[in-house]
């Protein structure tokens, strides 16, 4: 390809962090300027990702992109990408042709989302509990969003690995006399209760009903941001006690994360939601369930844990591996298309 060795990509180069409700892109004109940033699109407002490129973004600028690094959420497989939560297939031979684009390569949200915590800038981060970052050690996204995604960031041999999974889907089960009330009413997927079943927008009003019905009352509540402004608030009981549940289903499942990876670089709330509860997380139920894993509570009291509040994380992530793509050791066989 013209203009690029293997492990760099031809400036322009639009960025897109594409998650199940919103779609975020930027441009980098070169190595040294800020991204320019582009309003935010709701992927349900676009029949297709191609005319979502082309009126939100290609039409208002004279500037033509030669390359494409895309975060999407779910698995990359194949020259047919469908998104997971939303409706879009990214097919990226038809992106270069149509896009007149030279380079495409697709990662997954949470890869992109982990790019971004290996430096993350102290303005973009509020701690939550105690703890403090060893350098240049593991850590740990969790992003409660559309869905749950998780991903992990590796330091070896001088390169941060990205990590992609689906750790949003690992079973969570029930622990306290409170939870065995509240379990049988919450509903799981083909017979169990995973992570995604409770920690993400439809999991809050799982959560929520089965609250209420643990209760013996009616939900009255329509949405997430119905039951996260009231619980904030403090005006609606079942909708406190939904949102202190989902931080200590956070911590915990935070927490799990944290001793699989031995993040001692932190662990990092990501996606949508933990910014709109953030003062939720800090009260002391998220922590204390983090801590909570006998016989590693010492050890969990040393990892910090940090709500992430840059409002585009997955794109500064992107951002920093399309200028430096030799720090990071992202994987590209099977998701790299060049025309
Ligand atoms: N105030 C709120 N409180 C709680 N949940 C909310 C609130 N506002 C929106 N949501 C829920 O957040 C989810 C969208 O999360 P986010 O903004 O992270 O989108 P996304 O990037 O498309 O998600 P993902 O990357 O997980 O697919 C939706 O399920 C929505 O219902």
């Amino acid at each position: 390809m013209p203009g690029a060795s293997d492990n760099s990509f031809s400036f322009p180069i639009l960025i897109g962090d594409i998650g199940g409700t919103n779609a975020r892109f930027a441009l980098l004109l070169d190595a040294f300027a800020e991204p320019k940033q582009l309003p935010p699109i709701k992927t349900g407002d676009f029949e297709t990702i191609e005319e979502a490129l082309q009126k939100s973004i290609l039409d208002k600028t004279s500037v033509q992109p030669r390359s494409a690094i895309l975060a999407v959420a779910g698995p990359i497989k194949g020259d047919e990408i469908p998104l997971t939560n939303a409706g879009w297939v990214i097919r990226p031979k038809d992106m270069l042709t149509s896009l007149g684009l030279e380079d495409v390569l697709i990662i997954n949200d949470f890869e992109a989302q982990a790019l971004a915590v290996a430096a993350p800038a102290a303005e973009d981060l509020v701690q939550i509990g105690g703890g403090s970052v060893r350098p240049l050690t593991s850590r740990v996204v969790l992003g409660p969003g559309t869905g749950l995604g998780v991903g992990g960031l590796v330091f070896a041999q001088h390169t941060w690995f990205p990590v992609p999974g689906e750790g949003g889907h690992v079973d969570i089960g029930p622990r306290t006399e409170r939870d065995f009330q509240i379990w049988p009413f919450l509903e799981p997927i083909e017979g169990r209760m995973a992570g995604e079943q409770i920690l993400c927008g439809r999991g809050i009003m799982n959560l929520y009903r089965a609250v209420c019905a643990a209760n013996g009352d009616e939900p009255v509540m329509k949405d997430p941001a119905e039951v996260t402004t009231s619980a904030l608030s403090g005006n609606d009981a079942a909708a406190v006690e939904t949102i202190s549940l989902f931080s200590t289903y956070l911590g915990r499942v935070a927490g799990d994360m944290a001793l699989i990876f031995m993040a001692r670089g932190g662990v990092f709330l990501a996606g949508g939601i933990s910014q709109k509860i953030l003062p939720a997380l800090q009260k002391p139920e998220f922590r204390a369930a983090f801590e909570d894993k006998a016989p590693h509570s010492a050890l969990m009291k040393t990892i910090p844990t940090f709500a992430v509040i840059h409002p585009m994380a997955a794109l500064s992530g992107l951002a920093a591996f399309a200028r430096t793509p030799r720090d990071f050791g992202v994987a590209t066989e099977g998701r790299r298309w060049r025309s």
